[in-house]
């Protein structure tokens, strides 16, 4: 559970918020001023009964009959997922991952703004991408300090992860999101999210693998496997 102000929201709310929040903001700007819970679950991707739930969590925002105001459920997943002040980003490790996340045009739309690229290698730094030019990582500790960082995507290989992790730390950073393929040990202050396409992928593979062994159960007309997870 994650506090949000006053209210306590599970994780797995909080990591659902974010998908409601852009569904939103697609409606207000095909000029939609109010949405059932069923219209804003399809948008989203969820079911209506997990966004009413997830969304009784912050208050209720419903009027029955009516829906949902679009701006105003915005506006109050917005606050509650902090996005009411600008978070400023730093890049640390800018190779082919950490260059093309820094040549993504979302984070301003989405109350996020990208300020230093970090990097170790010579060859590296002082190129340039969204505008800004990449910094030798020596200077890793006054660069996020003069751009006040708060958020740092980590995109270095694993073997140099969690030494540059426990510095952006020690700079005060709390939230990481991190690419690399190694859990980092941290204080239990710092919010790691990690990203993995790959672990990702084998998800899918297994969801392929029970699909068919399912396919396969049926064909022989035998009964199928209840290897179903969602
Ligand atoms: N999580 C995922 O889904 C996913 C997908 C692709 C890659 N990755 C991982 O992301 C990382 C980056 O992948 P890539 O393909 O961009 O690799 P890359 O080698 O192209 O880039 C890594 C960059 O980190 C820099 N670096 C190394 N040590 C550093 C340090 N101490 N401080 C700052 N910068 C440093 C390197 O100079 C390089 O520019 C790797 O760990 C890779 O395994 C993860």
């Amino acid at each position: 559970m994650i506090e949000i102000g006053e209210v306590t929201v599970p994780a797995a709310t909080v990591s659902r918020l974010p998908y409601y929040l852009r569904a939103l903001r697609d409606l207000l700007r095909d000029g939609v001023t109010t949405t059932s819970s069923s219209a804003l679950a399809e948008r989203s991707g969820v079911g209506s009964a997990q966004l009413r739930k997830d969304l009784s969590y912050l208050g209720s925002f419903g009027t029955r009959g009516v829906g949902y105001e679009v701006e105003t459920l915005a506006s109050s997943i917005s606050t509650a997922l902090g996005l009411g002040s600008e978070h400023r980003l730093a890049i640390v490790g800018v190779g082919n991952l950490g260059n093309a996340l820094a040549n993504y045009s979302g984070y301003a739309a989405r109350g996020f703004r990208l300020v230093a690229l970090i990097d170790a290698d010579p060859d590296v730094v002082g190129r340039r991408a969204a505008g800004l030019e990449v910094e030798h990582s020596d200077r890793l500790e006054e660069i996020l300090a003069a751009r006040g960082v708060s958020m740092v995507i980590l995109a270095t290989p694993g073997a140099a992860a969690q030494a540059v992790a426990e510095r952006i730390v020690e700079c005060g950073v709390r939230e990481i999101l991190s690419f690399s393929p190694v859990a980092l040990q941290l204080p239990d202050d710092v919010v790691v999210r990690s990203v993995d396409v790959a672990g990702e992928l084998q998800i899918l593979a297994f969801h392929a693998a029970a699909r068919h062994a399912q396919e396969g159960a049926t064909v022989d007309g035998r009964t199928a496997p209840a290897a179903t997870a969602r």
